[in-house]
């Protein structure tokens, strides 16, 4: 079942001399419970992409609709009431509260959640329940990275999406990183979509986009998807 579908979506920066398509009718489906990969060079607009896709901007013309909510029209109240119900960020910095602990910068997200996923699945999930009492400061980069993923899947999201989610990381800990990721996918059933640079990350995909020049200009079917283990990275 198609969980995203973007028709003709436009999104312009500037105007005259200065301006800029960084979406220049774009057209993507994503099927639910898939992972889908979005790969492109610097300044191909994967941000403002993922930036629609979570609710966080709004298209000038084009339509999203995710799973079954149109997300072009919504108001701005609405569109807090979709990024809050239906999606899960990940981002290249963590973004972790630094004066709460693991288990509170989770709780926090939890308590504005409607349908919260149980915190000590997710702790456990993760790997994270020996760090619960630790500030962010006390772990590693990539314990940190699982801390921020526990964080965006507490509310049980449709959607994960994940921005360079490695860029900060070294080899070992972005296969860690990738492997919870692809476990939040198979244990949740979340349709995944991540965004980066990486060329070697496409390969876990089910599904791997191209952008440039805001265009997709590339749209493949992953037939023979690895593991995330797998990974050359
Ligand atoms: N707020 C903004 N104001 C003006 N131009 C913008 C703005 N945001 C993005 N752009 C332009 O839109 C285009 C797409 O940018 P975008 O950040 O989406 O690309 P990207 O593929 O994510 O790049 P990177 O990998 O460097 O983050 C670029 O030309 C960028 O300069």
């Amino acid at each position: 079942m198609e969980l995203i579908s973007l028709k003709n979506a436009v999104k312009k920066y500037g105007s005259g001399e200065n301006e800029v398509y960084a979406l220049n009718h774009a057209e993507l489906t994503i099927e639910e419970g898939k992972i889908c990969v979005i790969l492109g060079p610097s300044g191909s607009g994967k941000s403002t992409l993922l930036n629609m896709l979570g609710g966080l901007d709004s298209l000038d013309t084009g339509e999203l609709t995710v799973a079954g909510r149109k997300v072009t029209g919504l108001s701005q109240d609405e569109r807090t009431d979709y990024r809050r119900e239906d999606v899960g960020f990940v981002f290249q910095f963590y973004n972790l509260i630094p004066d709460l602990t693991v288990e509170e910068n989770i709780e926090v997200v939890a308590d504005i959640a409607d349908n919260p996923l149980d915190l000590r699945e997710v702790l456990e999930a993760l790997d994270i329940e020996k760090y619960r009492r630790r500030f962010p400061a006390e772990l590693s980069g990539g314990q940190q990275q699982r801390v921020a993923i526990a964080r965006a899947m507490i509310k049980n999201p449709r959607l994960l999406l994940c921005d360079e989610l490695t860029g900060a990381l070294d080899t070992k800990a972005s296969g860690q990183v990738l492997k919870f990721v692809e476990k939040m996918n198979d244990q949740f059933g979340t349709t995944v979509v991540i965004i980066t640079h990486n060329e070697a990350i496409a390969g876990m995909a089910d599904q791997i986009v191209r952008l440039k020049d805001g265009r997709i200009s590339g749209n493949f079917r992953n037939e023979h998807r690895l593991r995330a283990a797998e990974l050359a990275l």
